[in-house]
């Protein structure tokens, strides 16, 4: 008998050794500069599922199909790897990208130092949506060419960042995103942190009871209420129950309003709540109490993001008091493992490098690292570097925006410590990358940046792709080694 065995695919040597080449089901896909390029037998399906142009090789077929919205979706159809799923608890790092060109960076920081860390390779709030003009799509997608691109085969997420409304969650669901992190800082009520006893009797009271499905008498039971949480115990004070109240009840609230609107939709999804942007700390019985009432009002959630003591700013590391931190971190850790678990997730997670060992420690791993304004000042990096000219506009426009750019951000750099464009010579410019109130200058201006120099930024990182990716690698060493020390 003949032998049957399928005529070999005439793959080229420079597309088997591009990071992006796989064979699946008999037909072979790659990048080939902009496109994807998928090489099969005439009748194969996957010829069917892109829109592109097909050429003859042979007995068989090469089709280029543009990097567009449907095409992105017949990828993620076709390789179900590259469709975002929800990760549940293992010890996970978000890798915000502004630009879109990031994620094969953080494709490379991952595999080679973030073993047993599961990657949110899309990610991104709200406001920076707004702010890059970017559709949720749109971030989905550039993150699956991304992964794509550089080879990625394992487990990722994807994380509509931010949420605060129903239209939101409306349109990263419909874009394809898992997990959904609720914002409801705008329902936290931050003057309840230093009232006085009298004003939080008032404050309880006027809370909406029925809407939070329960009665004042009910809540108050909470008080007395003894917590074993495996190595302490925490004991609810009836003022600290009060202040968790009138603080964040109607944050939970919220929370339970688009948790359940979630949850009608049907398809799989995770949740993650965030009151990490308020003025004031989260004490541990107001983490207590606002899980405890979550669980009430039937929420499941994957990850919490409290407001941990001393300040998370923006593209720089810790600021406050270690040990503080430390007994801090310990207290939430333990609270989340017994009331959940779930995660602590740890957002304005950029450059905390000093925090790192402490809470990958205090929680065992079970942990959320939430980056994102770092990959853009990685790529201003590549700038500062090779294209000066553009660097200094970047830095000129990011000066007279800084005072309306910042608003909404909590972070505390002074303009008149950043050095002018002009002041400097070519040679100074990258050093500015290091230079805490420069950086938080940058980071929080990116919308009007990339208003202006989106598509000039995206030549230089396009002409400069490995040192960008090469870079980004090297900046994710030191975020990711301290938590894949500790994933389980
Ligand atoms: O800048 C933003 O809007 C977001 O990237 C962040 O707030 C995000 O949640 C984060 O914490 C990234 O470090």
């Amino acid at each position: 008998m003949p032998s049957q065995l399928p005529e070999p695919l005439p793959v080229p040597p420079e597309a088997r050794a591009h990071p992006s080449f796989r064979l699946h089901e008999g037909a072979a896909l790659w990048l080939a500069g902009a496109r994807l390029a998928v090489l099969a037998p005439p009748e194969h399906p996957a010829l069917t599922r892109f829109r592109g142009e097909v050429q003859h090789v042979g007995d068989h077929r090469l089709l280029r199909a543009e990097r567009r919205a449907e095409n992105a979706a017949a990828l993620r159809a076709l390789l179900p790897d590259l469709q975002p799923r929800p990760l549940g608890l293992v010890t996970s790092a978000g890798f915000g990208d502004r630009l879109g060109v990031a994620t094969p960076g953080h494709v490379r920081a991952a595999q080679r130092y973030g073993a047993g860390v599961a990657p949110v390779f899309a990610q991104q709030s709200i406001r920076e949506m707004t702010r890059t003009g970017r559709t949720p799509q749109e971030v989905l997608d550039d993150a699956t060419w991304g992964a794509f691109a550089a080879g990625w085969r394992g487990a990722l997420g994807a994380d509509a960042d931010h949420q605060k409304t129903v239209a939101d969650l409306e349109r990263c669901a419909a874009a394809g995103f898992t997990l959904f992190t609720v914002d409801p800082s705008d329902h936290v009520d931050d003057s309840a942190h230093g009232a006085p006893a009298s004003d939080l009797e008032a404050k309880v009271a006027a809370l909406p009871w029925r809407e939070l499905e329960t009665t004042r008498a009910d809540f108050e039971r909470y008080a007395g209420r003894r917590l074993e949480l495996g190595d302490r115990e925490l004991v609810l004070a009836r003022e600290a129950v009060l202040r968790a109240g009138a603080k964040y009840a109607r944050a939970v609230l919220h929370v339970a309003t688009l948790y359940r609107h979630l949850e009608g939709k049907g398809a799989p999804f995770e949740l993650e709540v965030s009151v990490d942007e308020t003025a004031t700390p989260t004490s541990h019985a107001e983490h207590a109490v606002v899980a405890l009432e979550l669980r009430r009002l039937g929420v499941r959630w994957v990850g919490l993001a409290p407001r941990f003591v001393g300040r998370f700013e923006k593209g720089v590391d810790y600021r406050g008091d270690l040990g503080e931190l430390k007994a801090d971190l310990a207290g939430h850790a333990a609270l989340a493992r017994s009331l959940g678990p779930y995660k602590l997730s740890l957002h304005s997670g950029s450059d905390k490098f000093s925090v790192y060992p402490l809470i990958a420690e205090a929680t065992g791993g079970m942990v959320h690292l939430k980056t994102a304004g770092t990959s853009y000042l990685e790529a201003l990096r590549v700038a500062a570097q090779v294209a000066p000219g553009l660097f200094r506009e970047i830095l000129t426009l990011g000066r007279e925006r800084f005072a309306v750019d910042k608003q909404s951000y909590h972070i505390s750099a002074a303009l008149a410590r950043v050095s002018e464009a002009d002041t400097l010579t070519d040679d100074e410019l990258p050093r500015l990358l290091d230079d805490d109130d420069a950086r938080q200058v940058l980071h929080v201006t990116f919308g009007s940046a990339l208003d202006r120099y989106r598509a000039p930024l995206l030549r230089v990182l396009e002409a400069h792709d490995e040192a960008y990716q090469a870079g980004l690698a090297a900046h994710f060493a030191k975020h990711l080694t301290p938590f894949a020390e500790v994933a389980p």
